[in-house]
């Protein structure tokens, strides 16, 4: 084990040792850095910490959380970055538990989502699968599709059976068996709900891997989509809503992971770049700025840039790969309006937001009535808060706007969506630059590239929204899987105390 790494207390605080852990004594496996400080780099240094081993987190900017970020807008709360995290995966929600957030974890007060498409706002159908659908009933009564979309549907079944292959984009199979409307009115504006990015160029397989499967064992996507369907009634009905916020805001999480891991001994620093990752004869060597880290393993939870960087030299293949991941970005534009200068297809409480196709040429892509979908938000008499989203993967042109023209845009949209006529009593434009790692076709073999090149190094492992879902949950599993694969290779190596248990 190193004693020489640069610890130093917690600013204002005595060190508190490190909580006793499943690996016995406090840091007895050994110092795990980890890099980023993202939901995920925390996630990381939570496991690490719970199972004994000591831990120094590095973030490059100055604040802790990523896409995460709690925020404040005329005197209330609010979310400038994800807002909503899945409660049908346990990862999001167990880590707020152990955080203490429990009793903050709420529900969607709605989660009436509509679509703003052909002229009018529509509630979204039932009875789909990522857009597909398997039934045609409520599809037909939405008004999302024309009447030759919904035929071009049930042509599907004069058309010959394709060979799917090893994977393919989400648009481009869909299409081709239930035609372009069905992708670009309903497909695309979910996909993009989830990704900001193109359905034409979406992996199918790392995407919607249920549909893939669908379409790999049926002739037909609409019987596959409809025995997906049978399978999820005839299943138990799961507990519980699909999505869960944080009364305050979904980014006090990383905060709170944070200050869990302080109390258990972690030295977290920001605005402290790393600017390179090296093995020593008997472990590892990071070196940011004026710190010179030593430790026995690595955890690298940024997003594909730094860690190409910092892998050059260590695994220029996953470098390689790395660089060839493309990020969406995108701008939140966050408004405060009085309550009462609202119009009631806002207010009324019924709708947590819209998506937006493309293809209907408007310039927002989504809005989310942060007041209706979440109680906390709501709480205020007076107030309500919503926001827009601009800008996705390739189609970035709008992000050029100033903040006010953002702003503007948005209230121009949301005049023709819903008949909003208000001015916000307070606005703010958050933009996420490079802020959503895409899935094209082909990103489970990078990532597998990746990861085979990664664990060539013992150590060494990468966590984070670019490998295994861009999900809140789906993060701090990669973390966890981070973790324990350090943990691994800390209990393997000759001589390492704690080895014996
Ligand atoms: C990363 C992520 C997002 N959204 C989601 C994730 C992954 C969660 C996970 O797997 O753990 C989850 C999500 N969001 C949406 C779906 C589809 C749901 C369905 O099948 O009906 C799903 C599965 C629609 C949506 N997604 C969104 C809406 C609009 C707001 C609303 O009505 O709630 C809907 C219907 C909003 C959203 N949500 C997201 C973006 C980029 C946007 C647009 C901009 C914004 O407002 O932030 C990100």
């Amino acid at each position: 084990m190193h004693e020489a790494d640069m610890r130093t207390d917690r600013p204002g605080g005595a060190t508190r040792p490190a909580r006793e852990g499943a690996g016995g004594a406090p840091g007895s496996l050994g110092h795990v850095v980890v890099i980023g400080g993202g939901i995920a780099g925390l996630a990381a240094a939570h496991r690490l910490l719970a199972e004994g081993v000591r831990v120094t987190l590095l973030e490059a900017g100055p604040r802790l959380g990523g896409k995460l970020y709690a925020g404040e807008l005329a005197g209330a709360r609010v979310d400038l970055g994800a807002e909503s995290m899945l409660a049908r995966r346990p990862e999001a929600v167990a880590l707020a538990e152990a955080v203490g957030l429990g009793d903050a974890v709420q529900p969607p007060a709605t989660a009436t989502a509509h679509l703003w498409t052909r002229g009018a706002l529509r509630p979204m159908p039932r009875g789909h699968v990522m857009g597909v659908p398997g039934d045609l009933g409520p599809l037909a009564a939405s008004g999302v599709l024309s009447a030759e979309g919904l035929a071009r549907i049930e042509a599907e079944r004069t058309l010959p059976p394709v060979e799917i292959g090893d994977d393919v984009a989400v648009g481009e199979y869909v299409a081709a068996r239930l035609g372009h409307e069905v992708v670009d009115r309903l497909v695309e504006p979910l996909l993009g709900g989830v990704y900001a990015g193109n359905a034409y160029r979406i992996s199918m397989r790392a995407a919607v891997p249920q549909l893939f499967e669908a379409a790999r064992t049926h002739a037909l996507l609409g019987d596959g989509v409809r025995e997906l369907q049978r399978r999820a009634q005839a299943q138990p009905q799961q507990a519980g809503p699909v999505f869960a916020g944080i009364a305050g805001g979904i980014g006090r999480l990383p905060l709170a992971v944070a200050e869990a891991c302080r109390s258990a001994g972690a030295r977290i620093v920001t605005d402290t770049p790393v600017r390179e990752v090296t093995r020593t004869a008997d472990g590892w060597r990071v070196v940011a700025g004026a710190e010179v880290v030593e430790a026995d393993g690595v955890v690298l939870a940024t997003p594909a840039g730094p860690a190409a960087r910092l892998l050059d030299r260590l695994a220029p293949t996953a470098a390689a790969e790395l660089r060839g991941v493309e990020y969406a970005s995108m701008a939140l534009i966050t408004m405060a309006f009085r309550r009462s200068d609202l119009p009631a297809a806002v207010s009324g409480g019924g709708a947590s937001g819209f998506l937006v196709p493309p293809v209907d040429g408007r310039t927002i892509k989504a809005s989310t009535f942060s007041s209706n979908k979440w109680a906390w938000a709501g709480s205020d008499p007076e107030l309500f808060l919503l926001r827009t989203s601009v800008g996705r993967h390739a189609d970035e042109q709008d992000l050029k706007r100033e903040d006010g023209e953002l702003v503007e845009v948005s209230l121009a949209d949301l005049g023709e969506a819903v008949g909003l006529a208000a001015r916000p009593v307070a606005s703010t434009v958050t933009r996420w630059d490079g802020g959503l790692p895409q899935y094209p076709v082909g990103h489970l073999g990078r990532v597998a590239r990746i990861r085979g090149a990664v664990a060539a190094l013992p150590g060494l492992a990468v966590c984070g929204a670019l490998y295994d879902g861009v999900g809140i949950p789906a993060c701090i599993a990669s973390a966890g899987a981070a973790a324990d694969a350090v943990i691994a290779s800390l209990g393997t190596r000759s001589g390492t105390p704690g080895t014996d248990h």
